[in-house]
């Protein structure tokens, strides 16, 4: 399962409270006050992992507590500090307190920490509380409390690369020939109803993951058929893959089809239509498909266009590495790309408030 949005509870520790005694010692007759110190109670901090693939771990782990810190004692003995929780998340996490707009952190570097709830403070012992008119308190601190939180952890990128295309174009079929996903494939549309994740190995065991995701219709921009569900994937992948049905079954046009899925997409956000993209040319094995793939090389002179057949499997490969090679020559992250997503969010968010409102299934990923 890939799960791209989840709520986490976050508790810090409580400080230990701190300790009243006395000294008590054969021969020292009243001995002074000698409670120490309660430890600090220990903090949560989330910490970016590129071993990290989804948030799935976080859907069956919800709650995260670090430890309090420990109680101060007689003969001035500090309380232990808590011990600090630490929450993995993938790069490109956004967080969020709950259902809010307004961005905590995006945790986008390996390695990078973020300390998200403050462990409370351990309470003072009375051996610090002597003074010229009290030379024996009483008073002791308690800890104070460890911050707690409720966040929305969503992610930014839920794939490197997104197969864009008509129903019954072979997208899950495609996914199926590269990856260890075993997405649904039928003779009709709309048979995948939610993204599949699959990651994809190259020859030389490097990795990249693949979003399969529900077809596209004319109308998709007004949420005709799975219309934003659709498209709220496809602005979270690197590179977009668009997939046509070269065979012309029932009666399609690849040339048609791929100039419809351009403009649905440009009707929801322009910005999408400048990001990297290829042409797959799939059913190469189908009748019409040679005489279609010369007009889509004639009209798309500038376009990556790789001519495979899903089904079989033939020069996927070349797909595989073209795609590596277009990921590598990537800048890391663009800023611009955050914001975008930021602002839909909030659209979206405003939007779900009414009833009818399609919510967004889960994703699926497969390991291989
Ligand atoms: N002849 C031929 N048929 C293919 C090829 N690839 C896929 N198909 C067939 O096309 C049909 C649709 O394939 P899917 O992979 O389910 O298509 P999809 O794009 O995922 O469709 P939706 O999930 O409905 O959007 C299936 O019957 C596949 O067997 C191919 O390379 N050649
Ligand atoms: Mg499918």
């Amino acid at each position: 399962m890939f799960v791209d949005r989840v709520k986490i509870f976050v508790a810090a520790g409580d400080g230990g409270n701190g300790c009243a005694s006395f000294r008590r010692e054969k021969f020292v007759p009243m001995g002074g006050p000698d409670g120490g110190d309660g430890g600090d109670g220990g903090s949560v901090i989330l910490r970016a992992s590129s071993s990290e693939q989804s948030l799935v771990d976080l859907k069956f782990q919800q709650h995260w507590a670090a430890e309090r810190g420990g109680g101060g004692a007689g003969q001035r003995l500090h309380g232990a500090r808590g011990i600090d929780r630490v929450v993995s998340v993938p790069l490109g996490t956004l967080v969020f307190p709950e259902n809010s707009d307004e961005l905590i952190v995006d945790l986008c570097e390996d390695g990078q920490e973020f300390l998200i709830a403050q462990g409370g403070k351990g309470g003072k012992g009375n051996s610090r509380f002597v003074s010229s008119v009290n030379r024996a308190p009483r008073t002791a601190e308690p800890g104070t409390e460890g911050e707690k939180k409720t966040l929305d952890l969503e992610l930014k990128i839920i794939a490197d690369v997104g197969l864009v295309g008509y129903p019954n174009a072979g997208k899950s079929t495609l996914l199926r020939a590269i990856s260890a996903a075993k997405p649904k494939t039928a003779p009709y549309p709309f048979t995948t109803l939610r993204p599949n994740v699959g990651v994809v190995e190259t020859d030389d065991y490097r990795r990249l993951t693949v979003a399969d995701i529900p077809g596209l219709i004319a109308g998709a921009s007004e949420n005709v058929g799975l219309g934003h569900a659709f498209l709220r994937h496809i602005e979270r992948c690197r590179i977009l893959c668009y997939t046509l049905d070269m065979g012309g079954v029932d009666g399609r046009d690849p040339l048609a089809d791929l100039q419809s899925l351009r403009d649905e997409i440009g009707k929801y956000e322009d910005a999408l239509l400048k990001r990297p993209a290829v042409i797959v040319a799939n059913k190469m094995d189908l009748e019409p498909a040679a005489d279609n793939l010369q007009r889509l090389r004639d009209t798309e002179p500038n376009a990556i266009i790789l001519p495979i057949c899903a089904e079989l499997g033939e020069h996927t490969q070349d797909l595989i590495l073209t795609l590596r090679k277009m990921l590598d020559e990537m800048p890391p992250d663009n800023p611009d790309d955050l914001l975008r997503i930021l602002a839909k969010r909030r659209s979206y968010r405003s939007r779900k408030k009414q009833p009818d409102d399609f919510e967004w299934p889960d994703i699926e990923v497969f390991y291989q």
